[in-house]
């Protein structure tokens, strides 16, 4: 399998090459030549199969020539085993739960960070580790987060060898246990940088180190652990197909909504659908920062100021797979592309052509949820069900709720993370004491945390990269 850049100027890689290699040279995002499509017999033939044997079945077409069946299983076995501390919760892996009329919610909090970062950065972890020591090399991990990759790749990554990671959050713009989850990590290769900026901020860093790696020492470079790398939306396609499965595909079709931020998860969504799964709607989910919502409902994908909201991990503006998605919208023109993401740079906004939107608004519903929309839907949800919801995942369930065209075809809203994350959501939707933590983090509050604060300057965060990597 050969990967090419959405901007279509840097050279196609194989996929062990991808995987390390974050952002392609000209700036654009690597996506698979061609995509794996599978027959409704051969999906239907898998239904019941465990999360582990059917991400088997989904990820192989993608490392097909370079890494041996034998291999891949004991990578994904290692990745989704069952642990009450390092691995997930649930024997299932990805449970779902009926929260009304044929709607679902797909719990991907069950992993031991508690968000579905887990799902892709557990793989990446052995992934990386596996290909590292196969290659005797040493990278360096850079990251940014709004509160979720952040742990799930340091979580992924502490005992890869060959690997020292840094990770920029937005300083004060994540929930407390999502910040002491990264920061009382202390081993020696784990690094977390508080930037004084939102994630915008951090993410534009981190693409601008991607971009010139001269800062770093000689002979080291750097991956990304963030969902521009393509190994995070690979791993992500796979419970779209299991809960798809679960419902009754491919006889029955099946409708996901998607707490949406940069793109990363629907994306995956959008591909399982290419790759077969009948899925009948995709809802975008958003919260105030509702860029994309603007772009499929008013073709209005300008930037606006990002508004720090009770849903932390989905304030983003500048959504990085939009770009995958325009690429295959713009019928595979890395030329356009590269044209219309310079336009979005210089100008801040961008405007899609008719045709391209109507393709869009075939493929998507959106829906925007604020902050007291959010909280009315856990308090209600609650109520009539007595499951509690995250901030994010009430947004995909009152999106779904709002948008939803077929009552007859099963929607499945994507809990995207665990309400024990995000306590003053669920103070404000009126529950009196916090959720509880699952076990292995009870002590998380009494934990010895280690962080930078550093300005939102690219020399000074490069310099301390450059200063606390490994020998
Ligand atoms: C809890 C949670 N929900 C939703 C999202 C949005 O996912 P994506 O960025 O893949 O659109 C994120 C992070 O991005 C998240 O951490
Ligand atoms: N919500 C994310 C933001 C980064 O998104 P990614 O999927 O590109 O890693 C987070 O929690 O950090």
């Amino acid at each position: 399998m050969k990967y090419i850049s959405t901007r279509g100027q840097a050279p196609a890689l194989n996929f062990e090459d991808v995987v390390l290699t974050g952002l392609a040279t000209d700036g654009g995002l690597y996506v698979p030549e061609t995509l794996p499509e599978f027959s409704q017999e051969e999906i239907a033939s898998w239904a019941g199969l465990s999360y582990e044997a059917l991400a088997l079945k989904i990820i192989s077409p993608f490392v097909e020539g370079e890494i041996p069946e034998a291999d891949l299983k004991r990578l994904i076995a290692a990745s989704y085993k069952t642990s009450a501390d390092k691995g997930f919760r649930h024997e299932a892996i990805a449970p779902l739960v009926q929260t009304g009329h044929n709607e679902w919610v797909l719990e991907l909090f069950q992993g031991p960070t508690l968000a579905f970062k887990d799902f892709a950065l557990q793989f990446l972890g052995h992934l990386l580790d596996y290909v590292l020591k196969k290659r005797d090399q040493k990278v360096v991990i850079m990251g940014a987060t709004s509160g979720d990759t952040g742990s799930a790749a340091i979580e992924g990554c502490r005992d890869c060898e060959n690997v020292d990671i840094f990770i920029l959050h937005p300083y004060q713009k994540v929930s407390d246990v999502q910040r002491r989850q990264m920061t009382t990590v202390l081993e020696d290769n784990v690094h977390n940088i508080a930037l004084q900026g939102n994630f915008d901020d951090c993410q534009n860093m981190v693409k601008a180190s991607f971009a010139d790696q001269s800062f770093l020492p000689e002979g080291r470079q750097l991956v990304a652990v963030n969902s521009i790398n393509w190994a995070r939306i690979m791993a992500q396609i796979v419970y779209y197909f299991y809960a798809g499965l679960a419902l009754g595909a491919p006889h029955r079709p099946v409708s996901f909504s998607v707490p949406t931020g940069n793109f990363g998860d629907i994306f995956a969504g959008y591909l399982a659908k290419r790759m077969g799964l009948p899925i009948e709607q995709l809802v975008i989910a958003t919260n105030s920062n509702d860029i994309l919502h603007r772009c499929i409902s008013e073709n209005d994908h300008s930037k606006q100021a990002l508004v720090h909201s009770l849903s932390p991990s989905m304030d983003i503006m500048v959504s990085s797979n939009f770009e995958r998605m325009l690429f295959d919208l713009h019928g595979r023109d890395g030329n356009k592309i590269g044209a219309l993401m310079e336009t979005f740079k210089s100008e801040g906004s961008m405007v899609l052509d008719d045709a391209v939107l109507a393709e869009a608004r075939a493929l998507f519903s959106s829906y925007r949820v604020g902050d007291d929309e959010t909280v009315d839907v856990i308090r209600s949800v609650f109520e009539s069900t007595e499951y509690l919801l995250d901030p994010h995942t009430a947004i995909g369930v009152q999106a779904a709720r709002q948008t939803r065209r077929n009552n007859s075809t099963p929607m499945v809203c994507l809990a995207t993370a665990h309400p024990a994350k995000f306590p003053e959501a669920v103070k404000q939707a009126g529950q009196t004491s916090d959720p509880a933590l699952p076990f292995h983090m009870q002590d998380l509050f009494t934990r010895e945390e280690r962080y930078q604060v550093i300005a939102d300057d690219l020399s000074q965060v490069q310099l301390f990269i450059r200063e606390n990597i490994s020998g």
